[in-house]
């Protein structure tokens, strides 16, 4: 089904979704009727994001959580010491010798301030081998946009299944459950959570009416479900750490939804690009596909931005990103080919992080590449970028400080001094 944010309407089995009303006395087949809301009710119209799914069994039906644990290093807590202003980069992680499944194998990096503030996100990275089996997975903590890098995988969620392929995303709202398998038998990639306001598509201001990510090429899936008995456990992120516990039968037991809170894919390639015909390189803004906004004007709580093949055609202009140090902070991962802002050292899978007013900007070489190119039109091609960028400053885990590159600095030292005289 089509189109950002609207409400859909879907079954599984005809005749399970209730007509002209939510809660019928009896809803059909003896499901259960269960809102999901992802706003307050309260929420302005605009806002308000809300579902109603008929499942099987009511979610409420389980036995306590407790402590999980596996996955040693998803949500660990960020690290407690003054955080250093520098710059911090990673290699692409490799695969565990043990198969890890989807959810063992998430390794948190980055995160702003803890989850209750209900602001701020943070950045995970997967290298799965194992399909997810018999388990669920749920974050009460944000929103998901899984982004993967090597490997299909399939989200197998409450309210449909996604087949998603590297070049795609997919966004999980708080609060819906899923498990993932791995068609290619791996799988790795990057998760940015949200725990702020949810995504939502940005304005678009002179742009007008039409551009970048369009509405009408977010895909929704139809309602799926699968009847499970037996044993099946379900690991919710909450308040930053992880807690289990043993359902009997699968989540993922929902006949009928409707409402406009759902998962979503989204192909990065139907983005439409816009740039300057003109002179300059343009403010990254111009490549946001998703927004959170903060309650500070133009302010986002998350930007969701990526950096998409496209046409360079600036005359008398440095065409790479330019020298900067911004109040916003980034994080920025590679699914496809090289960036231009960094000839060496950023591979696809890789992260790095230019926090609160860190000076970045082109290596040497993409420096002194650019500054003497031949200005002709030239198309960059082969090559997916992506930027997490926030108001909030990311703090490192212990995980990231100790595995980040011990040279990163270098990237930006022997620039030749400028002549004055
Ligand atoms: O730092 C980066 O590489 C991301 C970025 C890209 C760009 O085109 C302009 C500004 C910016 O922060
Ligand atoms: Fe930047």
């Amino acid at each position: 089904m089509t189109g950002f944010g609207n409400h859909f309407a879907t079954e599984a089995v005809a005749g399970a979704l209730p007509e002209g009303r939510n809660s019928p006395q009896k809803p059909a087949f003896g499901l259960y009727a269960e809102q999901l809301s992802g706003t307050a009710f309260t929420a302005p119209r605009s806002e308000n994001r809300r579902s109603w799914l008929y499942r099987l069994r009511p979610s409420a039906a389980h036995p306590p959580f407790r402590r999980y644990e596996g996955a040693d290093l998803f949500a660990p807590g960020t690290v407690d010491a003054p955080l250093a202003p520098n710059r911090l980069r990673w290699s692409p992680m490799g695969y565990d010798d043990e198969d890890a499944d989807w959810l063992d194998s998430m390794v948190t990096m980055l995160a702003s301030h803890p989850p209750e503030s209900q602001s701020g996100v943070a950045v995970h990275i997967y290298r799965a081998s194992k399909d997810m089996e018999r388990r669920a997975f749920v974050s009460a903590d944000g929103e998901l946009i899984v982004i993967p890098e090597q490997g299909r995988v399939t989200l197998l969620t409450e309210m449909g299944r996604i087949d998603l392929k590297p070049g795609e995303i997919a966004l999980v709202p708080r609060g819906v459950r899923f498990r993932v398998t791995l068609p290619d038998g791996k799988a790795r990639g990057y998760v940015a959570e949200n725990h702020g306001a949810p995504f939502r598509l940005p304005d678009l201001g002179p742009i007008g009416a039409n551009g970048l990510a369009n509405p009408r090429d977010f895909e929704t899936p139809v309602a799926w479900f699968e009847d499970v008995e037996g044993d099946f456990e379900l690991v919710q992120k909450y308040l930053g750490s992880l807690w289990s516990t043993n359902l009997g039968r699968s989540p993922l037991d929902v006949v009928a939804w409707h409402g406009n809170l759902a998962p979503c894919k989204y192909d990065l390639s139907k983005f439409n690009t816009i740039n300057t015909v003109s002179f300059d390189h343009p403010d990254p803004s111009i490549f946001t596909v998703l927004t959170s906004p903060s309650d500070m004007p133009g302010t986002a709580n998350v930007d969701f931005v990526i950096f998409p093949p496209r046409w360079m055609v600036a005359e008398d202009t440095f065409r790479p990103p330019w020298f900067h140090r911004n109040v916003m902070s980034e994080a920025m991962g590679l699914i496809h080919g090289a960036y231009d802002a960094k000839a060496e050292g950023f591979a696809p899978g890789a992260l790095s992080l230019h926090n609160q007013m860190a000076g970045h900007g082109p290596d040497v070489e993409s420096w002194r590449n650019a500054s003497e190119a031949e200005l002709k039109p030239h198309k960059i091609e082969d090559t997916m970028a992506f930027m997490v960028e926030s108001r909030w400053v990311f703090r490192p885990t212990e995980f990231a400080v100790e595995t980040a590159q011990s040279d990163y600095d270098e990237a930006w030292s022997g620039f030749p001094k400028a002549q004055v005289e």
